[in-house]
């Protein structure tokens, strides 16, 4: 059967490099500064300027109205975050916001693309090192055309396992996550470590660099592509609780091997976030 998608997958890969150089360039000048949920969840013109850029270069290279887009910006300006049988781009357009805006060398572009709500392909662009990771579902993972697989390492006495503690300030949720990395760095493990992007940690978890990556909190644009990065690395992906991996759930565990994915969860404790595709509130 032709290869329906590889067309699509070619392009991502054009365009998220595109857009990591408009990055790049951004970065040199002043950076404007705005926020969203909180006061520490920052976004900036660059953000919105580049998912613009990504989705109008699909639009145009796709067509109008064929295909469906979630960009994270464009739902913090209300479009709906709903996954449907449609041909689904899912967009974080800068992962590592904060990065970005302090000059912390870890930002990314993260490209995802799903059909009957099965990702196909994702692709992650981490501008400032100039590293191209990318996979298709069912053909392996790769970093910068080279083939990357997780770690084999089974003892988590022997594993860095990265988390984040994001963007929300609540005491309790602070409490419960540092509560956590504190159970497991007494585990004892190497060494905790987060590079401030959730793209970019799945993407260390894919290349070995890491065990696991766990977070509550992100959203599906930070993940989606790293989802399909990590399996196709041959690491496994779950909800926090052990259960199955749930895209729109906002939380999730990238693991190289099921032992270090069971150890890990054994420690999390769980706190609730909205789902991404939760209604929208009425203000
Ligand atoms: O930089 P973002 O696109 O906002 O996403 C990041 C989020 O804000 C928070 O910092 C999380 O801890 C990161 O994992 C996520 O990538
Ligand atoms: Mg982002």
């Amino acid at each position: 059967m032709a290869d329906q998608w590889q067309e699509a997958y070619d392009f991502a890969v054009q365009v998220a490099r595109a857009a990591g150089a408009v990055i790049r360039k951004a970065g040199e000048c002043e950076i404007k500064v705005q926020t969203k949920s909180c006061t520490v969840d920052l976004v900036t013109q660059t953000d919105e300027r580049v998912e613009k850029i990504i989705i109008g270069s699909l639009k145009e290279q796709f067509g109008e109205g064929t295909h469906c887009f979630i960009g994270e910006e464009s739902v913090a300006k209300g479009e709906p975050c709903i996954l449907t049988d449609k041909p689904t781009w899912i967009i974080d357009p800068v992962d590592g916001t904060t990065n970005f805006v302090h000059g912390f060398p870890f930002v990314a572009v993260s490209i995802a693309f799903a059909v009957n709500k099965e990702l196909e392909f994702g692709v992650i662009y981490s501008c400032l090192e100039d590293k191209m990771y990318k996979a298709r579902k069912g053909r392996g993972a790769f970093c910068d055309d080279e083939p990357i697989q997780v770690s084999d390492v089974k003892d988590i006495h022997k594993s860095i396992i990265i988390s984040e503690h994001g963007t929300d300030r609540d005491k309790q949720k602070v409490k419960k996550i540092f509560s956590t990395m504190q159970k497991i760095l007494c585990i004892p493990v190497h060494g905790l470590r987060g590079s401030g992007t959730a793209a970019t940690n799945m993407c260390l978890v894919a290349s070995g660099a890491t065990e696991a990556f766990f977070e509550i909190g992100i959203h599906c644009w930070d993940i989606a592509a790293g989802a399909v990065i990590v399996k196709e690395a041959g690491g496994v992906l779950l909800d926090v609780d052990g259960g199955p991996f749930d895209l729109m759930s906002r939380r999730m565990i990238s693991a190289n091997n099921m032992v270090i994915a069971e150890r890990i969860i054994k420690e999390i404790e769980i706190f609730d976030s909205v789902r991404d595709d939760a209604p929208i509130q009425k203000k």
